[in-house]
């Protein structure tokens, strides 16, 4: 089986071309590639295929909304196997793949999630390094509540960025306090507000148009880096400071996107990067 990794921002993939969706992408095929000693390694698989075959494979039970039939499509998994909705940074380096292969005609163009559509612009790309904006689609604050972090109990707001996060601004947290914390655990939240999991980040209150974040991935674990995650950050932190709209710069872990939270909807900025391409053995992975 042919693959390639990437990551946006040190949240790393498998990517898996799969245009005859041949592949039986079980959860725990998902779980032995993403494995980081005895598989591949990664914070998650995008199987790469068109929407319409997704569709007739019975991948998908539908067309999420925008989405056609010859689109491609993210089929996004987490790394414990589970499907998730969307990731922010996944678009990115499945963007980055199609326009590096020559797979879509220019550098605007769709790709197809099960959160919907999402307009991409691949403002350059070679086959080893990208940088992609990602039109996320609306966000929406759907409660406030709290997550337990590291003996901590954090106040965050719950937001749909397609897929369900509660992002926890912490008034007076420092950038030492934020590198000691462990989030690596996973933090406990209220199961009633989020039915299905959630992604947790913790994030520095804004300072000079930018903040620092962390995060906890429902289905991954700690990660260098979400997307979406980024995304609700802002939105957070711009609500804190008595904002609805901006343009946010989130320091991750693995690096630095731009947020922009419009009055239509959010923008993911950032950088992508291919770093290997090659053939796994799956009889090996033990799956
Ligand atoms: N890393 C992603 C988010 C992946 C999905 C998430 N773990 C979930 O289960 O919702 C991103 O970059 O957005």
């Amino acid at each position: 089986m042919d693959f390639l990794k990437g990551h946006g921002t040190e949240n790393d993939f498998v990517i898996l071309p799969d245009p005859s969706v041949d592949i039986d992408l079980t959860p725990g095929l998902v779980a032995a590639l993403c494995d980081r000693r005895a598989g591949i390694g990664a914070d998650g698989v995008l199987r790469v295929a068109r929407a319409g075959d997704l569709r007739d494979a019975g991948v998908l039970d539908a067309l999420p909304a925008g989405v056609g039939r010859e689109d491609w499509f993210m089929d996004y998994r987490n790394s414990d196997g589970s499907v998730a909705e969307m990731c922010g940074n996944g678009v990115r380096v499945f963007a980055h793949f199609l326009a590096a292969s020559s797979l879509v005609p220019g550098s605007e163009f769709v790709v197809g999630s099960r959160a919907g559509a999402r307009a991409v612009v691949v403002h350059h790309a070679d086959p080893e390094a990208a940088e992609v904006s990602v039109a996320m689609g609306p966000t929406t604050v759907f409660g406030a509540s709290s997550a337990g972090v590291d003996g901590r109990d954090l106040a965050g707001i719950a937001v749909d960025v397609g897929n369900p996060h509660l992002a926890c601004v912490v008034p007076g947290l420092t950038l030492e306090d934020l590198r000691n914390l462990d989030v690596k655990t996973a933090p406990t939240f209220d199961h009633g507000l989020f039915p299905h999991g959630t992604n947790v980040e913790v994030l520095t209150p804004l300072a000079d148009g930018a903040v620092h974040m962390r995060v906890h991935e429902r289905g991954s674990g700690e990660t260098r880096s979400c997307g979406t995650g980024t995304v609700a950050a802002a939105v957070a932190a711009l609500r804190a400071a008595g904002l609805e709209t901006g343009a946010v710069d989130v320091h991750v872990p693995g690096g630095t996107v731009t947020v922009t939270i419009g009055a239509d909807g959010a923008t993911l900025r950032g950088p992508s990067r291919i770093v290997a391409t090659g053939t796994v053995r799956t009889s090996a992975l033990g799956a």
